[in-house]
């Protein structure tokens, strides 16, 4: 195949991925198809400066995915803060014959995402501004592909984009169970006489309450969970890997925090939230359905608090809902 052709091979791999992590695995396709490195890696960090996610890339080898117990050598560290510092766009170091190229792909408030390519040759010019090009054809389409994810007024995930991630649950993508003690847990939380608040301070007054809401939501979860919003005022969080307790403790500052928020002339606003497990052998419809059932005791029963689906099922105030895979015929 001709250079030509094969970068156009390349950027027809990019634009036709509508998931982030693959979009990234394709980008390293690419590095490594370009340059052979014999490691190559996105990091991301989130805004404390703590790793979250590397996906890595060996030649010849899979792709290794990761969201704990990444290492981030000293050296590593290093480079990230002189790019930093600097306010680069790249770095590249030599050391024990071998070259290390660092990348900025990504620099927000919230998290900073890098690309890491060893190699053992120092790429030559050509190379390194095919790898340019590619990277800023990467940048476009991430952000674009960021947008169309995006609830515009929060700048949460929009309702599309939980489809895609609870599709990945089941398909155990997108976290992994870590004991037995610990689970995955959706929660629907909506906003308490919302009507009203448009109805007195005006729609505008009202999207301002969502955007604090979001805001609240943003601040009390980790870069771990994932924080949709679902559609008027409604939201959704997927929390990982945690505890029944934890999670109650969670949503409930989460409740409290709301409260907290100051908005001229309007009573306390507060949320009512319903909550499931995630189970793998349970539709997805039906998780949905448990956790609207207790979000609908939440609403019927005082409203501003928080409610788990299996408990109003223990105390025979709801009926177990539960649909397995294996009782339906999935298509
Ligand atoms: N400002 C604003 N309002 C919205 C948006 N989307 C939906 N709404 C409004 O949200 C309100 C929802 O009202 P209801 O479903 O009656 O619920 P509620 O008043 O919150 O009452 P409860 O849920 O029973 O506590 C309606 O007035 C919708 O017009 C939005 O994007 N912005």
């Amino acid at each position: 195949m001709s250079i030509s052709n094969n970068i156009l091979h390349h950027i027809e791999n990019f634009t036709s991925q509508r998931d982030k992590e693959l979009l990234a695995f394709s980008l390293l396709k690419s590095i490594r198809e370009i340059l052979s490195p014999i490691r190559t890696s996105i990091l991301t960090l989130n805004g404390q400066d703590e790793p979250t996610m590397e996906i890595a890339l060996t030649n010849g080898e899979s792709c290794e995915y990761r969201y704990q117990d990444i290492s981030v050598s000293d050296s590593t560290r290093a480079s990230l803060d002189y790019i930093n510092t600097w306010h680069l766009d790249e770095l590249m170091k030599a050391h024990d014959d071998q070259y290390t190229s660092f990348h900025v792909l990504q620099q927000s408030r919230q998290q900073n995402q890098y690309l890491i390519i060893t190699l053992d040759n120092k790429p030559s010019r050509s190379e390194s501004y095919i790898v340019k090009g590619m990277l800023s054809i990467y940048g476009n389409f991430s952000s674009l592909l960021a947008e169309s994810q995006t609830d515009e007024l929060t700048g949460l995930m929009n309702r599309k984009t939980f489809e895609e991630s609870i599709v990945k649950l089941y398909q155990g993508t997108a976290f992994e169970e870590e004991s037995d003690l610990k689970s995955n847990w959706i929660a629907i939380i909506d906003l308490d006489h919302f009507k009203n608040i448009n109805d007195s301070a005006g729609h505008l007054y009202g999207d301002e309450v969502l955007i604090h809401v979001s805001r609240v939501m943003r601040q009390t979860f980790t870069q771990d969970d994932m924080l949709f919003r679902f559609g008027g005022e409604e939201f959704v969080i997927l929390m990982r890997n945690r505890t029944r307790s934890q999670c109650a403790e969670n949503l409930d500052k989460l409740r409290l925090n709301v409260q907290e928020i100051v908005m001229n002339n309007l009573d306390p606003i507060t949320i009512s939230i319903g909550v499931c497990e995630f189970q793998k052998d349970v539709f997805h419809v039906t998780l949905m359905d448990q956790a609207d059932q207790a979000l609908y005791y939440s609403k019927q029963n005082g409203r501003n608090r928080v409610t788990f689906y299996k408990e109003i099922v223990e105390a025979g105030l709801a009926k177990d809902n539960s649909v397995t895979h294996g009782d339906i015929d999935l298509f």
